[in-house]
């Protein structure tokens, strides 16, 4: 592993690592994430939020519904509910928990709603049982880390009257950074945002979001990406970076010197 030299993490900042759920579909992409996150961890405290759309789309078609989305947020009605959070606090949060277990890590999965910490509204009544987060605070999560336990934490959120709600698994791990004052990275199917030539971009500010986003460049789940992205940098006041959970020893990488990926920085800097 290369050295973590980073401020971010020599102050000792909870690392908060998402990763979309299509890691899931690979054993061996699972077993060197959760080694990879083993050695990290031996420096650092680590929360792991991840998402499982893919499996969820799958899942839903295999039932023979059909599933939408707006602008890049799963329209989530009532009678869906059982199968996403089925999905995603079941299937895939166990998933990743016991591939955690079997490179011998300890892991708990967790979803939004443990612990009565995380309160969720929702947004746009059009997306149904859609979520995001208002506020909250992370003593399980917290407890967790000190206990030397890797949360593994599944976009499942409950409202203020006990309403299970889906929350697009980007604006969970950002919710979860801002509580925790953490340094988030996302970790997607993709080196980094790509330009029109399919290239990585290293630098993501607003501006160019904006322009990217407005010219169709940057279209469906990374529209939500970059956007919550740009917000999160910008209320913690420190960068994040968007790398490829292909090469989980890119997290290190990012860390030390930010020279892989896409960096995205926040709208004052
Ligand atoms: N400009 C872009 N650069 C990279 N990926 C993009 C871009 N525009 C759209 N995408 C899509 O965004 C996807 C990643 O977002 P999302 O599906 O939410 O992934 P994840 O499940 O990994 O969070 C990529 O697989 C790609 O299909
Ligand atoms: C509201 C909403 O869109 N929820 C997402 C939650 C899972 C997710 O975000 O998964 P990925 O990170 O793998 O895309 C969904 O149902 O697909």
């Amino acid at each position: 592993m290369s050295e973590i030299t980073s401020d971010a993490l020599t102050n000792s900042k909870t690392l908060v690592i998402k990763v979309g759920g299509a890691l899931l579909e690979s054993a061996e992409s699972l077993t060197e994430f959760f080694s990879e996150l083993k050695k990290i961890r031996q420096q650092h405290k680590v929360v792991v939020v991840h998402g499982g759309g893919a499996l969820v789309q799958q899942l839903l078609a295999d039932l023979g519904i059909k599933s939408e989305k707006k602008n890049g947020l799963r329209i989530t009605p009532a009678e869906h509910i059982p199968y996403v959070v089925g999905g995603l606090a079941g299937t895939a949060n166990k998933q990743m928990v016991s591939s955690a277990t079997a490179i011998g890590d300890k892991a708990v999965g967790i979803s939004l709603a443990d612990g009565a910490e995380i309160i969720c509204t929702v947004p746009d009544a059009d997306l149904g049982c859609v979520g995001q987060v208002e506020s909250g605070k992370a003593d399980l999560v917290n407890t967790l880390l000190d206990a030397g336990y890797l949360p593994v934490i599944s976009s499942i959120g409950t409202d203020a009257n006990g309403t299970l709600l889906n929350v697009n698994a980007d604006q969970a791990a950002e919710a979860l950074a801002k509580i925790l004052n953490g340094q988030l990275i996302l970790l997607s199917d993709v080196d980094g945002i790509l330009d029109g030539e399919k290239k990585v971009i290293s630098t993501m500010t607003k501006s160019l979001a904006a322009q990217l986003i407005e010219a169709q460049v940057i279209t469906d789940g990374m529209v939500v990406k970059v956007n919550t992205a740009i917000e999160t940098a910008t209320t913690l006041g420190a960068p994040i970076g968007i790398l490829n959970w292909r090469y989980p020893q890119l997290i290190s990488q990012w860390l030390a010197d930010q020279s892989c990926g896409t960096t995205v920085v926040p709208a004052n800097s």
